[in-house]
């Protein structure tokens, strides 16, 4: 089995190292713990699961400090992501209750309906890099209190944050059969994907992957297939007088966790009035970001992104923007060399022939200009992607009109595009996901209806179409 190593990216420091896992092995051993798991009563699995958010907030300076080195981001971003793994033991609880609990219907007469879910059996879980604990937590967290057994393989880049998360399941009594640790990397996720003896798999990722899984599962309908993925998320300014403020929500939108949000804007859509003292608003807030390692003081607002290799993509990525026409504003900077570290840049693409419609999942914000509202939310539309979009305006009409316009999961109002709540729903249309959306609506597909008739004593006639006997 080939060694994978994991590399704090503000250092370089190996943090992490070990063998890919086995997948049949894993598969197998989750699927000889399901069964056990699925028929413990609920409450024995919500009180399990609360242990583990126990073990979580006992661990809680450890994880964070772990995930800042191992993803680079700052120290108290870590801080607020351990916070999330936390609250989505009771968030899933109540989600469980509200979406899938054991109900009676109405029914003919002399009978019963009643509605119950079941589990479907050994989920996969595959995850991002850049929430490497909170967003696969919030598959496996639902996914467990449904009765699944889980087999989940984090990010290659975020291996040892993968394997606390799991060890804190183990600690808390969730048999380890159930929860299966898959150390590996694309090759190992395709595996599992592919395995016959999971049914189903939740993924965060990329759309580039999605899509690839989406394909393979075409023709396998008996398994549940519940993909999050990219985004290439406006945000329009339009008609407001506080042009700080839409800098900051701007800012913040774009370059929170360097820009490695699947909600972050990734193109500002501005009226042309406001263009020139927004995108001064801007310079003058960005000219003082910090951007620095994980546990710097004074704290940085964002660190490095998680490798060079993503950096020297991003690059790329933006000298090709210049290329096809674009006007660099603030340049995408590289200020430590050999080490992923980005300065947010900006760059307006109004007058681009073609606009490329990738997710560029770093600190780069492209500008467009338009001189009509209706214009503006016609190229907030310009992509094939539908995660998140924010409106910065005074305006209720115009939030209405963009509300009612603008295509996309997440559609909020002078607010940034990102920091959605784990209380709602989470997902996106178009290449951000495929209907099945996570966070509160996680328990959907965790589990499956099973709708009964029933009556305690065996009766029936025939009342239509018997020939007299
Ligand atoms: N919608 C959401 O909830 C959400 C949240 C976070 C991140 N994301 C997206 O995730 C991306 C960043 O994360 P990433 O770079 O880790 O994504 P990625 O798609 O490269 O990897 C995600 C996981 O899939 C595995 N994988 C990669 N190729 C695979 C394949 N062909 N078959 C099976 N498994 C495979 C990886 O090993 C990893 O565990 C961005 O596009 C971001 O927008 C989406
Ligand atoms: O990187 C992707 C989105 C991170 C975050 N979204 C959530 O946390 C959704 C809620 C949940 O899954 O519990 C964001 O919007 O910033």
């Amino acid at each position: 089995m080939p060694e994978l190593i994991s590399e704090e990216p503000a250092t370089g420091a190996i943090l992490w190292r070990g063998r890919a896992g086995d997948v049949d092995a894993e598969v197998a051993t989750a699927r000889a713990g399901w069964a056990g798991w699925a028929a413990r009563p609920l409450a024995f699995r919500v009180e399990t699961l609360r242990r583990f958010a126990n073990v979580v907030r006992q661990r809680h300076e450890a994880f964070a400090d772990l995930i800042a080195r191992e993803t680079g981001k700052p120290l108290w971003e870590a801080r607020s992501e351990v916070d999330s793994v936390v609250a989505k033991v009771d968030i899933s609880v109540t989600a469980y209750a509200d979406r899938t609990a054991q109900r009676r219907l109405d029914s003919p007469m002399g009978s019963r309906m009643a509605l119950r879910h079941k589990p479907h059996g050994v989920l996969a879980v595959l995850g991002p890099y850049n929430f490497p604990a909170h967003l696969p937590n919030g598959h496996i967290v639902p996914a467990l209190l449904a009765g699944n057994a889980v087999v989940f393989k984090p990010s290659e880049k975020t291996l040892a944050t993968g394997a606390f998360l799991v060890e804190c399941f183990h600690a808390a009594g969730v048999p380890e059969a159930c929860v299966r640790l898959l150390i590996g990397g694309p090759a190992e996720g395709k595996a599992l994907a592919s395995h016959r003896g999971i049914d189903g798999l939740l993924f965060t990722g990329s759309s580039r992957t999605g899509l690839a899984l989406n394909r393979l599962f075409a023709d396998r309908p008996e398994k549940i297939l519940a993909l999050e993925m990219g985004g290439n998320n406006p945000i329009v300014v339009w008609d407001t007088p506080d042009l700080h403020t839409a800098a900051v929500l701007v800012i913040q939108s774009a370059f929170t966790s360097a820009g490695q949000r699947c909600t972050a804007a990734r193109r500002l859509i501005v009226q042309e009035r406001l263009a020139d003292p927004l995108i001064e608003a801007m310079d003058a807030v960005m000219r003082r970001l910090i951007v620095g390692e994980p546990h710097a003081d004074p704290a940085p607002f964002m660190g490095p992104v998680i490798d060079n290799e993503t950096a020297e993509l991003l690059t790329e990525s933006f000298l090709a923007l210049m290329m096809g026409g674009g006007r660099p504003i603030r340049h995408l900077e590289r200020p430590v060399e050999g080490r992923p570290f980005l300065l947010p840049a900006m760059i307006d693409v109004t007058d681009m022939a073609e606009r490329p419609d990738v997710e560029l999942f770093g600190p780069i914000l492209q500008i467009t200009r338009r001189e009509d509202f209706d214009d503006a939310i016609e190229e907030a539309n310009a992509t094939r992607y539908g995660l998140s979009a924010s409106l910065v305006s005074q305006t209720p009409a115009l939030y209405d009109r963009f509300w009612a316009n603008v295509r996309a999961g997440i559609v909020n109002w002078n607010r940034p595009t990102n920091g959605a709540s784990s209380k709602a729903p989470f997902g996106g249309v178009g290449w951000s996901g495929n209907h099945r959306p996570g966070a509160y609506y996680a328990a959907d597909y965790c589990a499956f209806p099973v709708v009964s008739n029933e009556a305690d004593a065996a009766r029936a006639s025939i009342g239509i179409g018997l020939r007299e006997a």
